[in-house]
């Protein structure tokens, strides 16, 4: 077991994008101040998408220029193309992600594309973020099961994770978008992907659909992976994956690795409390049990 895991919170981006109510930008940029001065190290905090696509992201770039940046803290974004990475370059960002697919109709229903074309468009993008020495991080959606295609040949996971890491990704999150993995799927497909990405350079970003997100990051983490990523309230989904649900909430994911002795900086009472303001501003519960427990809500 790692004596360290690192925490990437992705609930300002993937917490947010699937809430149909336009969430104001004050309130995002106040969600993400609150997440900084939480310990996690990465607050993933908008993508520079399509506003016809997701409208919930249309601020991304009043919401990067408005945060207070903690240097302590990386604020990736997410660049679907070159012209969201142009977008993000002009609004600051130093870190940027870029999100393929295992299945080529999520794929077309996410970004318009086939799996090769959208490759080869991130291939250009990396190029550039290369020239501008900008991080990038790599996402893999539907490894452990498609909502369009069913199941997922881990090989497929690695091949694409593969083409990522050689385009220039530090780190490949890999991504179970609905949430139907369990142990066994999640083992079997890292089994596979380790073959090409070692797992020091791979990340879980699990949704809890089927209540199995803590037991798949346990098993990624016995496996050697010590990245994980989680969202606030357990919010979250991708508005372009039929029967998606939120991420694993991260308090659930620090309160497990605190039972484990396994360091991740973060506090979980700051945690909580940034969930009850965003969950009190949406006007819903958290779907963290920890955060049900601990203030008894
Ligand atoms: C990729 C596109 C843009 C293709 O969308 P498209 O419609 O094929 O794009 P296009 O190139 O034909 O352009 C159409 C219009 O969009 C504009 N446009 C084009 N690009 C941009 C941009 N970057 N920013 C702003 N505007 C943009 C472009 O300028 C044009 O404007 P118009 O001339 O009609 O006024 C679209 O499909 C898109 O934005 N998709 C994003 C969908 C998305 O954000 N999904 C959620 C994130 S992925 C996820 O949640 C999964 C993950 C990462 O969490 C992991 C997991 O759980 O699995």
């Amino acid at each position: 077991m790692p004596e360290y895991v690192k925490i990437v919170e992705v609930g300002p981006r993937d917490g947010l994008q699937n809430i149909k109510t336009f969430v104001p930008t004050d309130v995002k940029i106040e969600l993400i101040n609150r997440l900084s001065n939480t310990g996690l190290p990465v607050v993933e905090v908008t993508s520079f998408v399509s506003p016809k696509w997701v409208p919930q992201m249309a601020d991304n770039a009043d919401v990067l220029k408005g945060i207070d940046k903690n240097p302590n803290v990386s604020y990736p974004v997410l660049t679907p193309n070159l012209k969201g990475f142009s977008s993000a370059m002009e609004a600051g960002a130093k870190e940027v992600a870029i999100f393929g697919a295992v299945s080529e109709t999520f794929t077309k229903k996410n970004v318009n594309a086939t799996i090769k074309d959208s490759l080869e468009s991130f291939n250009s993008l990396c190029d550039e973020a290369k020239k501008l020495n900008i991080k990038i991080r790599g996402y893999i959606s539907c490894v452990l099961g498609c909502p369009y295609e069913g199941k997922i040949e881990p090989t497929a996971v690695a091949n694409v994770a593969k083409q990522l890491i050689d385009m220039g990704c530090y780190e490949i999150s890999l991504g179970d978008t609905i949430g139907v993995g369990t142990p066994g799927s999640m083992a079997a497909m890292l089994k596979e992907v380790t073959k090409v990405v070692p797992a020091s350079k791979l990340a879980v970003h699990c949704h809890d659909t089927y209540g199995q997100a803590l037991a798949n990051i346990l098993t990624a983490i016995q496996m050697g992976v010590s990245v994980v990523d989680a969202s606030v309230a357990g919010l979250g989904g991708c508005p372009y994956a039929k029967g998606a649900s939120g991420n694993v909430a991260t308090e659930d994911v620090v309160y497990m690795l605190n039972g484990l002795n396994i360091k991740t900086g973060v506090d979980l009472n700051s945690v909580i409390d940034s969930a009850k303001f965003i969950t009190d501003f949406i006007g819903m519960r958290p779907e963290s049990k920890v955060t049900r427990a601990i203030a008894k809500l």
